[in-house]
């Protein structure tokens, strides 16, 4: 493991900073160039990822493919998520969320008063999102050939109320995640529309996926935080950061240990982005229980608790194994 760092480095050093986007077309036909080292340790080599962008996310734990979904299939995303807000679908496990500076507001419209999907499994046109071929060609370069779709989501980020509260503090996944090991789990993030700086784009600290799951808590904002919007403890807002700035139908992938978040919406429009986050289907379930995982555990199972009744003996990893779903493959183990 050792030696095969050494290498990794060897090569790196060989290289300018690998750059963060790629055209979706970008083959591997382009090898040529780099030197070839013997071992990665967050890529395969599937025939789709260059050796440049196994290097880019080998360094940098994400990498933005640019024109990945086509516009027709986003803008069908568009409107099935605009008639589950108007309530004409409903769909089974879906969490609709609102943003907690209007949770208690009772005159605000439907799909203005969404900021989040979560669980669309159950809803076949959103979740034909998580079996775009396109995508899963990416995503098998990170977990292999076995793939189950983990979580779901549909961001819409609403305009900010002067509260802060769009913003989504800076964490790492694999925080809400009881499956490892880690560098077999990615997440595919698609802009639904242009996403920049001003409408709240992810931000990511480069690297960061080669440390460790650091502790997470509620962000001390002085104000109200969305419900698990967990952030890292010992954020330091000096870290050096990358504003992610993506078109429609451009995706990221990105490892569970990168730290990210968003910034506050200051648009009047509702930023929308849709994810899944897939694990190898040969990845084992792990018990959290006296691990920096435990808070988000707990509250997870008493959301479970509130919805389910009272049923206290679903635990944290029954309710990962209930929500994924295999899209590639055997499930083996998940
Ligand atoms: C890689 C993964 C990364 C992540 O997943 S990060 C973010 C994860 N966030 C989540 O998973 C949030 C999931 N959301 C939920 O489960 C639900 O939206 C939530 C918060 C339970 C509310 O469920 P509802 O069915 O709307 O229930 P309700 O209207 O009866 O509200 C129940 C209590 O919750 C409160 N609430 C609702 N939305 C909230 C919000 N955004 N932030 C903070 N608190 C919120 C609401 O006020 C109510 O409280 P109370 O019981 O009246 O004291
Ligand atoms: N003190 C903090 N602790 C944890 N996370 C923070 C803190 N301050 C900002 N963040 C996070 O950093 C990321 C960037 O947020 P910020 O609101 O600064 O947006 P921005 O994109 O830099 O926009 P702006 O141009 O307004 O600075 C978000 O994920 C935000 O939640
Ligand atoms: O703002 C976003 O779209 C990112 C949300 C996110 O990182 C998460 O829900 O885990
Ligand atoms: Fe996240
Ligand atoms: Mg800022």
């Amino acid at each position: 493991m050792a030696r095969a760092a050494e290498r990794l480095k060897l090569v790196l050093n060989h290289l300018d900073r690998p750059p963060f986007c790629f055209q979706a077309s970008s083959t591997s036909s382009q090898h040529v160039g780099y030197p070839q080292p013997h071992s990665f340790r967050y890529t395969f080599d599937n025939d789709i990822l260059s050796s440049e962008q196994r290097l880019a996310y080998e360094e940098n734990g994400f990498i933005v493919i640019k024109g990945l979904v086509a516009e027709e299939d986003i803008n069908r995303f568009r409107e099935i998520f605009e008639r589950i807000c108007r309530r004409e679908v409903k769909v089974p496990g879906l969490v609709v969320m609102r943003d907690v500076s209007i949770v208690k507001s009772e005159f605000i419209p439907e799909q203005k008063a969404v900021s989040k999907l979560q669980n669309f499994q159950e809803e076949p046109e959103l979740f034909r999102y998580c079996s775009l071929p396109q995508i899963l060609k990416y995503v098998e370069c990170f977990t292999g050939s076995n793939i189950m779709a983990m979580h779901t989501m549909l961001i819409n980020k609403p305009p900010d109320t002067g509260k802060k509260t769009s913003r989504h503090p800076m964490h790492q996944d694999l925080h809400y995640f009881a499956f490892r090991p880690s560098d077999r789990v990615v997440c595919a993030w698609t802009a639904m529309e242009r996403i920049n700086r001003q409408n709240g784009c992810l931000v990511v600290l480069p690297g960061s996926h080669r440390g460790t799951l650091k502790e997470h808590d509620y962000p001390e904002w002085g104000g109200d935080v969305n419900k698990m919007y967990h952030g890292i403890r010992d954020y330091d807002p000096n870290s050096p950061r990358v504003h992610v700035e993506m078109e429609k139908g451009d995706t990221v992938f990105f490892h569970p240990l990168l730290i990210h978040g968003s910034g506050m919406n200051k648009t009047q429009g509702f930023r929308k982005a849709i994810s899944c986050h897939y694990a190898s289907a040969d990845c084992y379930y792990i018990d959290v229980t006296g691990t920096s995982q435990e808070n988000i555990a707990e509250e997870v199972k008493g959301i479970a608790a509130r919805r389910l009744g009272a049923d206290t003996s679903v635990t944290f990893q029954d309710i990962w194994a209930i929500r994924g779903r295999l899209v590639q493959g055997n499930r083996t183990n998940l």
